[in-house]
């Protein structure tokens, strides 16, 4: 049988008494200093920072609406511990909307992207739960909504650090929502959209109706409806920045720039080898663009670690990646999973290579950088005709001051593409589909005043991504007569070459500009990886009458256009043209021919590049051996460190390869997702371990 100790239950006891005194204290601390409703908080001017804080000598309580430090609030003694000395002063929406949450009014709360929107919904929901003394007993007391699993763990991180009430909470057994305390929407906007109604709608019915309910975004709702179906009762609209001149953050710089879907991946590759030393995060309007442009990127090697994120991965390998790509400098290609409340660290670009949807979207995404008072850039890729989306941007209000910039003619990897295409078959279905899900994302989009597929040179496209034949193109073939973009019949690849030349050419005439503003666009070197490139001179024009094989010969392996003396596009495949029938037609014969030499060159330097790769890594293990043995031999001697040098010693700095095997992603993800796995297995045991402790105090 377990005696209980009297030492700890006396201390238990102890506990509690105080507990009951700090709540006594605290909810008279918060009736007395009640703000109106419909006032600002932050037009109150704030008391000295020794001014008094809870009771005072007259037997009143200090005011806490208007007040600027997060210690003059009426919260427990716990919750303060918890914010310093991290969180001192708080920021505009925090001032603004705690005196109004903490004395439980619902809230509807705006604030720029980066400006402090999570412990302003955080701190409430502990203290409320807190100040009820909630146990597991009780069900479930508070909920937090939030759009994406990654932006769930961040938050409960962000709980963690600052309540340590959830140490008896998080795992309760009782999930009955029928006492349920306080709700909380993060990125309202975007739960509260047609795309979560269903779930937003089952979650909502389980709940009573009389809770407080929060709302937060960058980007908020006004729609009634809205807010009736989350029963909310006479809401504060805490709109902290809504007189601020602009939308975004105002340390952020914001820059755009014109460039044709088939120069979208050179343009990027050129900026990324132009920002070595810088975080970047990259937004792509599918998973399996992200994938494509993450894998072959990775294989070309650019000399700075990538990442992917998107909503296929696994959660603990999408988990482990969100860590990583906080602490690291490297890229993060994502899909709009990544767009929204994440706080990642000093991210210092944020590149959209794929339009947004609207102008919400954007925000959301160039708030990535630029957070909580430190500067960050973003630069939006828009094709010509997509420029529409600049003016939209341009015209709201308050203000996106967004710049247009010109780029220099960025380095081509096309061709290189093509040739890992040869050179790796499995790649051509990644690109297949990146091509058509990426078109067909273009299709479903809602503003046709920015997005028109039929606009797009889609052969060129198909091209860029370095494949040789364009992929069927169903869904609009099936949708629309008006877009002929279909590759299914002669006559409709001839239509769309049509279309693809004229935009081709146009696309041209924006890249090669040499009206070049912005030095950070610009590449510094060339990609290490050598194309196997055809440099075959191109002759003959093109007919299009009769054609053996319909593939896309109007641009070789991912070369550029080329013109003849009169300014016609001189086509790339001319070389395998039949020349015997002399009509322009593809010789099969001849491509295969051409292929099998391909092939063969590409094997022959496969074999050299995995040599050279065993001879870096030999190399670089026996340094690392030699290193070692020096160590030891120094520490034998005697010589006297300090203890953080033996630290290094043991284990000393390892550089980081960057190869492009295969099986390298698949152990890096596996060695990710132990290493997440590893992470939440050490928070368990220290919560534990916490909770051990606290029985046994
Ligand atoms: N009062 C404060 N003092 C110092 N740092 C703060 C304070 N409040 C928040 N922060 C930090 O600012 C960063 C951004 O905060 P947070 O993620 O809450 O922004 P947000 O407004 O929710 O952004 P988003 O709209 O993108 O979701 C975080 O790193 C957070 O730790």
């Amino acid at each position: 049988m377990r005696r209980s100790n009297p030492k700890c239950s006396g201390a238990r006891k102890q506990r509690r008494l105080s507990e009951a005194q700090e709540i006594q204290l605290l909810d008279s601390w918060i009736e007395a200093g009640i703000p109106d409703p419909g006032t600002n908080p932050l037009a109150i001017s704030a008391p000295p920072p020794d001014a008094p804080i809870g009771r005072t000598k007259d037997g009143g309580f200090s005011p806490y609406a208007g007040v600027r430090f997060f210690r003059q609030l009426p919260i427990s003694q716990r919750t303060k511990d918890g914010l310093a000395p991290k969180y001192v002063e708080m920021s505009d929406i925090q001032r603004a909307s705690l005196p109004h949450s903490l004395c439980g009014r619902d809230i509807l709360g705006a604030a720029k992207t980066g400006s402090g929107k999570t412990l302003a919904f955080v701190i409430p929901v502990i203290e409320k739960l807190y100040r009820a003394r909630w146990g597991p007993e009780d069900g479930v007391g508070g909920i937090i909504i939030s759009p994406t699993k990654e932006l769930a763990g961040q938050l409960f991180e962000e709980l963690k650090t600052v309540g340590r009430l959830l140490q008896h909470m998080d795992e309760t057994p009782n999930f009955e929502c029928s006492q349920l305390q306080i709700l909380v929407l993060d990125e309202a906007d975007r739960i509260l959209d047609a795309g979560f109604k269903t779930e937003l709608d089952a979650i909502i019915s389980q709940l009573p109706k009389r809770r407080q309910t929060l709302l937060f975004s960058a980007t908020q709702t006004k729609s009634v409806k809205d807010l009736a179906r989350l029963s909310l009762k006479d809401p504060e609209y805490i709109s902290v920045h809504a007189e601020s001149v602009t939308a975004t953050p105002e340390q952020l710089t914001q820059l755009a720039i014109i460039v044709p879907l088939d120069q979208k991946l050179n343009l990027l590759w050129s900026f990324i080898k132009a920002n070595l030393k810088s975080k970047i995060l990259v937004f792509l309007s599918s998973c399996k663009q992200v994938k494509y442009v993450y894998e072959v990127f990775k294989k070309l090697r650019p000399g700075i670690p990538l990442k992917c994120l998107h909503g296929r991965m696994k959660q603990n390998v999408r988990m482990a990646t969100y860590l990583q790509f906080c602490e690291e400098t490297s890229v993060l290609f994502s899909t709009d999973v990544a767009s929204r409340g994440l706080d990642f660290s000093a991210v210092d670009w944020v590149i959209q290579v794929d339009c947004p949807e609207d102008i919400p979207a954007y925000i959301h995404r160039v708030g990535r950088t630029a957070r909580f008072r430190n500067a960050g850039k973003s630069l939006l890729f828009l094709m010509p005709s997509e420029k529409e989306m600049f003016t939209k941007l341009r015209a709201v209000e308050p203000k996106i001051p967004i710049k247009l910039k010109k780029a220099k003619e960025p380095v081509s990897v096309s061709a290189l593409l093509s040739s890992l295409l040869v050179k790796f078959p499995s790649m051509q279905q990644l690109a297949q589909r990146a091509f058509v899900t990426y078109l067909k994302s273009i299709f479903l989009q809602k503003d046709k005043d920015v997005f028109d597929v039929s606009k797009l040179p889609i052969e060129d496209f198909a091209v860029s991504l370095g494949l040789s034949v364009t992929p069927k193109l169903r869904f609009l073939k099936r949708k629309s007569n008006v877009h002929r973009v279909s590759t299914e019949t002669t006559e409709e690849v001839e239509a769309s070459d049509e279309k693809s030349k004229v935009h081709n050419i146009n696309a041209q005439a924006t890249v090669r500009s040499d009206d070049v503003e912005d030095d950070v666009l610009l590449p510094k070197e060339s990609p290490s990886f050598e194309p196997e490139g055809d440099k075959a001179e191109l002759s003959t024009r093109i007919l299009k009458k009769k054609k053996k094989l319909k593939i896309n010969m109007h641009r070789p392996l991912g070369t550029r256009v080329k013109y003849d003396d009169d300014g016609n596009v001189i086509p790339p495949l001319a070389a395998l043209a039949d020349k015997e029938t002399g009509d322009g037609s593809i010789d099969l014969g001849t491509v295969k021919e051409r292929y099998e030499k391909l092939r063969e060159a590409m094997k022959v330097r496969d074999k050299e590049d995995k040599l050279l790769h065993r001879q870096r890594l030999h190399d670089k293990r026996t340094k690392e051996k030699l290193k070692l043995k020096k160590w030891k031999e120094e520490a034998e001697e005697g010589d006297d460190r300090s203890e953080s040098d033996e630290n290094e010693q043991r284990n000393p700095k390892r550089t980081k390869i960057y190869f492009d095997d295969d099986d390298n992603d698949e152990v890096d993800n596996a060695k990710a997702a132990k290493r997440s796995d590893a992470v939440a297995l050490a928070e368990q045991e220290a919560l534990a371990l916490e909770l051990l402790r606290s029985m046994h105090s």
